[in-house]
């Protein structure tokens, strides 16, 4: 193989395939083209051509490095989305032409306590989606790119016929509201659930409640969003929470505030 200068290439670029994404590369927020190399697609691997990407707040904490842990180049995104083109030949979930999802997280020691219980999430050694350094010393790159590849472990399946732009969001948003909502049992009708803040958490929140059969009530800084909340999302009841009056009147009144 040769490179795009005649010479050859490298055991290095042998390895790796080009990419192209959106990078922040300082703290103004603004994302400019950038071209990087992910690695080959190994036999563990699935390859993802990137379809659609969510938004979290956490890309814009990280773009704008309000965690102080930044390093730039950085590609955003971990509500990745896409088709299967490749895979590995140890793979067995997958094949050409599936749904696939990729959230924060795409690798983790796979070895240690947390592992083995399936708490990945909580070892040591996890591997971020963007801003963390891969198994091979490499910086990782998120979905606000052209493809991604990653170990079939951490992508997750989409049922044939689910909407993959509308999945999306599911992939961090979802299951950060989702997990603590069926630890703590909000799973099973009659409760009374309160969602502050309706941004990209706050509305999956709202969509779980209301499928699990709560009264939801929605509490926001935002009077322009009790629309969206009530009419939209199927909240039952919205309070502005700057509004003194109406959260004095809920407090008295120990039930939801009327839409
Ligand atoms: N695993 C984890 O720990 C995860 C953590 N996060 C974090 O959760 C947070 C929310 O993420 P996301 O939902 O994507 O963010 P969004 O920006 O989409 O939504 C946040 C909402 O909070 C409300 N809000 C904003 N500013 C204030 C304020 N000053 N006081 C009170 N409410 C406010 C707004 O809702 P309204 O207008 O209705 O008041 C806003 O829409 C972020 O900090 C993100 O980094 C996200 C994903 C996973
Ligand atoms: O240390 C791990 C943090 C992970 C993380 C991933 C995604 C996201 O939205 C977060 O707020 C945190």
């Amino acid at each position: 193989m040769e490179n795009g200068n005649n010479a050859a290439a490298s055991p290095e670029e042998v390895r790796r395939s080009p990419a192209f994404g959106w990078a922040a590369r300082d703290t103004s927020g603004v994302l400019s083209p950038f071209t990087f190399s992910r690695r080959k697609n190994g036999e563990n691997d699935v390859t993802i051509k990137i379809l659609y990407c969510g938004i979290c707040h956490s890309d814009l904490h990280s773009v704008k490095n309000e965690w102080q842990n930044s390093v730039y180049p950085i590609v955003p995104g971990h509500e990745i989305v896409g088709v299967v083109t490749e895979v590995g030949g140890k793979v067995d979930r997958f094949k050409v032409g599936d749904h696939a999802g990729v959230g924060c997280m795409v690798n983790s020691c796979r070895s240690c306590h947390e592992c083995a219980g399936h708490h990945e999430n909580h070892c040591p050694g996890m591997i971020l989606t963007y801003n963390s350094t891969d198994v091979d010393g490499t910086v990782t790159y998120g979905g606000y790119s052209d493809s991604v590849v990653v170990e079939e472990h951490f992508a997750v399946r989409f049922p044939a016929g689910m909407p993959v732009d509308r999945g999306a969001p599911l992939l961090c948003a979802g299951i950060t509201v989702y997990s603590p909502m069926k630890r703590f049992g909000f799973d099973v009708p009659g409760k009374h659930i309160g969602v502050v803040g309706l941004g990209g958490l706050g509305h999956v929140a709202v969509k779980f409640g209301k499928a699990f059969g709560a009264k939801v009530t929605v509490i926001s800084t935002s009077p322009s969003k009790r629309q969206e909340a009530v009419e939209r999302l199927g909240a039952d009841a919205f309070l502005v929470s700057k509004d003194p009056d109406e959260m004095k009147a809920a407090w008295r009144l120990g039930e939801p505030w009327t839409a």
